[in-house]
């Protein structure tokens, strides 16, 4: 549905050039959730406001649904965008309108009758749950109210694409899930394309279907969410990974096991769904005689199932531990030594 063939951005000014965006190709499939994660400065918000021309490229081009749209401009552009919702961290509502006044506003702009619009209003105030709340100024709302109130007006001209620019990077994480999950009934029941940047692991975990991670300009990595979770292979990919299934201390903990057993081999087992039931360690015990230690243990839900993940280290002689690894590859567990 929307594809980035190989884009550049080049920022110029008289002090320097920053090379925002470099030689990006990628392809965002219709109905997909899609989720951009990098740290800051990575280019996300550049890549992310081509989709709707908000940034041009220096060079390449957006297509969508087989339609240039960085060639595009005028009437056609502005056609174009009617296609594409928008919804952003601080929410970028008018202050001085309510509620139902913010939700309008898109469709005002877009000269739809008075009528129609205001039962397209209460169409979408009931879709995002703000029932009760149409004469509330954005002053008098919650964070999650205000997005939900973004999230509306995002959706008022009926678009098949939503962006969202770390929709959720200005809410507490209680409300946070209940934007994300939100976003994830429309992405379900109304089939709206969404590409959203973070730079949280948790938003990519809860509700993406695939991911890309940029780093200085470029994807450094892509692919379902899962691949992705269970083989990162890029350095910046494994500090995102980290985030979700390690806690803060999972070093130092690993630190004093191999200061207390020095011949021990901490290893990391990766379970993807029903690998999960295997008595992998009791088997081990059993046939190699090895004992051994659990570090720690994770297991997240994304939106392909569980992904469980399991550091133990194995206590024993150098051939009761070559007969483990023997037994683990021979099982075809994902594993690895640390
Ligand atoms: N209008 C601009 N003029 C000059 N440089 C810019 C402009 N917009 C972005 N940049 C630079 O381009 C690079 C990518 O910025 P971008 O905002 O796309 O990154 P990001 O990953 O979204 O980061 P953040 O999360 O901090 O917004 C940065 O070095 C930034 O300073």
């Amino acid at each position: 549905m929307i594809h980035f063939e190989n884009v550049s951005k080049i920022f110029k000014s008289k002090k320097q050039d920053v090379e925002a965006i470099k030689d990006v190709s990628l392809h965002i499939p219709k109905g997909s959730i899609y989720g951009i994660i990098g740290y800051s400065g990575a280019g996300k918000s550049t890549l992310l406001r081509m989709i709707n021309q908000l940034e041009q490229p220096s060079s390449g081009a957006v297509i969508i649904d087989g339609l240039k749209i960085n060639e595009l401009s005028g009437d056609s552009l502005r056609k174009a965008r009617l296609n594409i919702g928008m919804i952003f961290q601080h929410f970028n509502l008018l202050w001085s309108r309510t509620v139902a006044q913010n939700i309008e506003f898109p469709l005002k702009v877009a000269k739809m009758p008075k009528d129609e619009r205001q039962k397209r209003v209460a169409e979408l105030i009931e879709l995002v749950g703000l029932t009760g709340r149409e004469k509330a100024y954005p002053a008098q709302l919650s964070g999650g109210q205000k997005q939900r109130v973004g999230i509306a007006r995002a959706l008022a001209t009926n678009p098949q694409i939503l962006l969202a620019d770390e929709a959720t990077s200005a809410l507490d994480p209680e409300t946070t899930d209940s934007i994300l999950n939100l976003l994830k009934t429309i992405n379900e029941e109304l089939g709206i394309t969404i590409v959203l940047i973070t730079h949280q692991m948790h938003v990519i975990k809860a509700i993406c279907h695939d991911v890309a991670v940029m780093d200085s300009g470029e994807i450094v990595e892509k692919g379902s969410v899962m691949d992705v979770f269970v083989r990162p292979q890029h350095q910046t990919t494994k500090r995102f990974v980290r985030q979700i299934v390690e806690d803060e201390d999972t070093d130092a903990v690993m630190e004093q096991f191999r200061d207390q057993y020095p011949s021990g081999k901490i290893i990391q087992l990766n379970f993807v769904g029903t690998q999960a039931e295997k008595p992998i360690l009791s088997k081990l015990v059993s046939e190699c005689g090895i004992e051994f230690n659990i570090l720690q243990g994770s297991i997240a839900q994304t939106s392909e199932g569980s992904y469980g993940r399991l550091l133990v280290q194995l206590l024993g002689d150098e051939a009761a531990l070559n007969k483990a690894e023997t037994i683990l590859n021979a099982e075809a567990i994902e594993w690895q030594v640390i």
